[in-house]
């Protein structure tokens, strides 16, 4: 599946393509390695079982970037200084020379203007419930991520604790490759392999909470931290949106009979499960219907009203 090249940005340089995002680097920069910062697009573009899929989701990129900003406020509060620390940079950065970095029209509402950061090489898995690649495993070896689990636990079911599972992050293209915590400390040292559990706990605790106050369940998500200048441990990449999450419904969780009625989602299961219903996984996956394509912009749309309404 190929997608539309990247858009042409004034006053940035395109240096790199997720499946979903496009990353941009000042078009003055010399060394794209050490930008000053970045600006991180959300497209419309939906992912499932490693492909982009066709069509994309209508205002996709918009809804998720909302929903990434909402969250980086909330959790950089000012709860007596506790608050997290974000890799947003405001969108009228002045350099040293003045010019000021903004952020294109053309991408207004679905883009981050970011400080760049030394990302760490951990995806930094959070999960609370049992789902998904959990559960396979599960029901296999009666473990998560090799973590033993109590017996009887069924799809869906809240752990007994949340459990942090870091991954290394592959490059692009290939999988994230399941590591132990002790592994983690191997890649990064044990004092930074620490701060990132400790920090991706911490987060998942109070957006768990926040999520739960507005009848919803945060079942697992994803972090990425990076290093800024100044040496501190700093939350980047998106944060709790319908791509690095799984949300459920809390009433259906309770009132469900089974893992399809309890795990009412607000992520892109509906698109997950019609492919499943409808591709064999061989070859391109079909184009997406116009009704599938509706029913996930809506499932973002109402995830997004329910967790900001105040
Ligand atoms: N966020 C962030 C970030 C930062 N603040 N500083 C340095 N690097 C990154 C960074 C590098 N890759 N990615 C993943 C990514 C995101 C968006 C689109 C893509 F194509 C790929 C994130």
């Amino acid at each position: 599946m190929t997608f539309a090249p990247p858009l042409e940005l004034p006053g940035w340089r395109h240096t790199y393509s997720g499946k979903v995002r496009d990353l941009y680097v000042p078009a003055d920069t010399r060394d794209e390695a050490a930008p000053a910062r970045l600006l991180v697009v959300a497209s419309d573009r939906v992912s499932a079982f490693d492909h982009v899929l066709s069509p994309g989701i209508p205002d996709k990129g918009v809804l998720l970037t909302t929903l990434s900003l909402w969250w980086f406020d909330q959790l950089a509060g000012a709860d007596g200084g506790r608050g997290i620390p974000n890799h947003l940079a405001s969108d009228d950065v002045l350099e040293g020379d003045g010019t000021a970095e903004l952020i294109p029209d053309a991408v207004q509402g679905r883009a981050m203007l970011v400080r760049s950061l030394d990302m760490q090489p951990i995806e930094c898995v959070v999960r609370g419930y049992l789902t998904g690649s959990g559960w396979a495993e599960y029901r296999a070896e009666g473990t998560v991520c090799g973590i033993p689990l109590p017996e009887g636990l069924e799809d869906g079911d809240r752990l007994p604790e949340p459990l942090y599972t870091p991954a290394f992050k592959a490059p692009m293209g290939e999988h994230d490759e399941n590591i132990t915590f002790e592994r983690s400390v191997e890649l990064v040292g044990a004092e930074t392999a620490a701060a990132l559990r400790d920090a991706s706990l911490e987060i998942y605790r109070r957006a768990s909470a926040t999520a739960e106050a507005h009848g919803l369940i945060l079942a697992d998500t994803k972090f990425e931290f990076g290093f800024d200048a100044e040496g501190v441990l700093t939350l980047a990449d998106e944060v709790l949106t319908s791509d690095s999450s799984r949300y459920w419904d809390a009433e259906a969780w309770r009132t469900g009979t089974t893992p399809a009625e309890r795990m009412a989602s607000f992520d892109k299961q509906i698109v997950r499960n019609w492919l499943a219903d409808n591709w064999d996984k061989q070859g391109e996956p079909p184009a997406l219907p116009a009704e599938i394509v509706e029913r996930t912009r809506e499932r973002y749309a109402t995830l997004l009203r329910l967790l900001t309404a105040s």
